[in-house]
């Protein structure tokens, strides 16, 4: 769901909450009376997290599970900020986790991040030892990179974030690599003491549990959504 006014430089993603919310009322009324009550659903407009809440609540006969938010692009640009600083390819970079909003509230972890050496998978942490620039400008590197680019190209990101809701999609229909988790906004069931009822981002891991369904497992702990 792309449809939606982006951010001028100096705003907050919030900041479009009066003119987007509206949008996706509609759009979940739209959807509530066309779409298929099995169809996924990635909200990438936003705010991601607030849009998504209101397909959710306009649209009831979508399952809460299949409603999901971009994080991904954030996701990503963790893996790539942390290859960057290790010079290693962005592939063998995996298992950062994004918490929370799409907003610079959202919170990059690397407390479980791998890398994949010639030497074997060995931890982030063990790798880059400096934990104030982990603690510090990799988590604002991350959480403004948003804004980054609308100040550089006034416009927000575009291939970048069509990158990432293809990947988004294909690890939800496809299922996430083994031993492999991404961050997806998705319906909180509680998991982490996180609030329920609440779109937040998360570790995901997507496993196809056999032809034409699939299972969306939180991973870290063992509490399940299905799709
Ligand atoms: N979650 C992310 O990672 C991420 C990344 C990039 C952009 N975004 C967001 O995606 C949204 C789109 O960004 P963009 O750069 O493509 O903007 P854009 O202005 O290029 O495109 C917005 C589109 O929304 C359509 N639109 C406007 N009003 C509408 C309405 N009432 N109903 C349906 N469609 C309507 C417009 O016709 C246009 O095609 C923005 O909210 C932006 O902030 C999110
Ligand atoms: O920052 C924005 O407003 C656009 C998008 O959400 C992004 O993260 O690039």
């Amino acid at each position: 769901m792309l449809g939606g006014i982006p951010r001028k430089e100096g705003m907050e993603r919030k900041d479009m909450m009066s003119k987007n919310v509206p949008i996706y009322k509609e759009q979940a009324s739209a959807l509530e009376e066309h779409a298929a009550s099995d169809c996924k659903v990635l909200v990438v407009a936003n705010p991601v997290n607030t849009n998504a809440l209101i397909l959710k609540e306009f649209a009831p006969s979508i399952p809460e599970k299949n409603i999901t938010c971009l994080t991904r692009l954030d996701h990503n640009r963790a893996l790539s900020q942390i290859a960057e600083r290790l010079k290693v390819n962005v592939i063998d970079v995996k298992n950062v986790i994004i918490w929370g909003n799409h907003s610079s509230t959202q919170y990059p972890d690397v407390n479980h991040a791998i890398v994949t050496t010639p030497n074997g998978e060995r931890p982030v942490k063990e790798l880059d030892t400096d934990d104030h620039w982990l603690k510090n400008e990799f988590i604002n590197t991350v959480q403004q990179r948003g804004a980054a680019i609308i100040k550089a190209r006034k416009a927000s990101s575009a291939l970048s974030a069509a990158s990432a809701a293809c990947d988004h999609m294909r690890d939800w229909v496809l299922g996430t690599p083994k031993g492999t988790w991404v961050s997806m906004g998705v319906y909180s069931d509680g998991s982490y003491e996180i609030p329920k009822d609440i779109i937040y981002s998360f570790p995901v891991k997507c496993v196809i549990i056999k032809s034409g369904r699939h299972k969306l497992k939180l991973s870290l702990k063992n509490s399940l959504q299905l799709v």
